[in-house]
């Protein structure tokens, strides 16, 4: 029987202890640490997921500070936004929502950011302190992905993990956590030949490529976790709509554990977001000699 990883439940503790870490924080620093959650246009499912996002923030005792901006927003008038917050003493974490409108370099945005402000963990700064393993902020999706892996494996070494996906928001982040566990890390994608084959052979399988149902039960080794990444709103033959992830999660009754969708990674992602916030609240403690500047540089 497969274990299904609740990340609802995870969450909720996480959170429990981002709580308590955000009430000592508050002491020390005069006000609850912030969050600013910039939202650029008014796409229906980045609505939901800042809503949700301000919701949690509240519940753990942060400060959030939204600014919901026009899609016609110019890229000028959103970095002049950035640099306004990356000097706020009142900011201690900046999350700009994507997707952006396409007429907005969301490179160069995330580029803005400043490193010890940066939640997401998408800043060059960010990625190649993760690259390196020297700290720094960790993207929340991966994060979450590992906390969820930890509460089933407790020893990585040369457990064979597969990634599907090479996006640099999970693909990418999560194969270098797994390899700094000393995992055997396969990253795979679209483009990846025999998949199934590879997939046939891991322990770990993170599937992240948005492509509903792709990991079918004969991909899956007996006894192997699964982190399904994936979301995807399809609707059903009768016109309602569901949620679906990218592993046929009725086919894997002979792995070890498994997340489910809804309920697994998303949750987790948000918690990891709010534990970022805190963190980053707690570097800006450590002053400008800490070990992520705070400028954008
Ligand atoms: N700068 C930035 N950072 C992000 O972290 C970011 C983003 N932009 N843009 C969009 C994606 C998506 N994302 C999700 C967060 C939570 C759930 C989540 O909680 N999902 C629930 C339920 C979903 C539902 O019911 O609609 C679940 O999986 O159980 C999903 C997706 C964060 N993202």
């Amino acid at each position: 029987m497969t274990a299904i990883i609740d990340g609802i439940a995870l969450a909720r503790r996480v959170s429990q202890e981002t709580a308590d870490t955000v009430s000592a924080l508050a002491v020390r620093l005069g006000q609850a640490p912030g969050l600013a959650v910039v939202l650029v246009g008014n796409d229906p499912a980045s609505e939901v997921y800042v809503g949700r996002k301000i919701r949690e923030c509240r519940k753990v005792g942060l400060r959030s500070i939204e600014h919901r901006l026009p899609a016609s927003t110019r890229e000028a008038e959103l970095l002049s936004l950035i640099a306004d917050l990356n000097v706020d003493p009142g900011v201690h974490g900046i999350l700009v929502q994507l997707p952006l409108p396409p007429h907005i370099d969301a490179g160069l945005v995330l580029d803005a950011i400043a490193p010890g402000k940066d939640v997401d963990g998408f800043h060059p700064v960010n990625v190649g302190r993760l690259s390196t393993g020297t700290g720094g902020l960790v993207p929340c999706t991966p994060l979450g992905i590992m906390m969820l892996l930890d509460t089933v494996i407790s020893d990585y070494r040369g457990l064979d993990a597969v990634v599907i996906g090479k996006s640099n928001i999970v693909g990418k982040p999560v194969a270098m956590l797994l390899l700094e566990r000393e995992a055997t890390v396969t990253v795979t994608h679209i483009e990846t030949r025999g998949l199934s084959e590879i997939v046939r052979k891991a322990d770990i399988v993170v599937a992240a490529a948005g492509s509903p149902g792709l990991v079918k039960g004969f991909w899956v080794k007996e006894g192997a976790v699964i982190i399904d990444v994936g979301i995807t709103r399809v609707t059903r033959p009768d016109g309602t709509s569901a949620l679906k992830g990218d592993v046929a999660f009725d086919e894997v009754q002979h792995a070890r554990a498994v997340t489910p969708v809804p309920g697994g990674v998303g949750p987790m992602t948000i918690a990891c977001l709010l534990s970022n916030t805190a963190k980053a609240a707690a570097l800006s403690l450590e002053g400008p000699g800490g070990r992520i500047a705070s400028s954008a540089g």
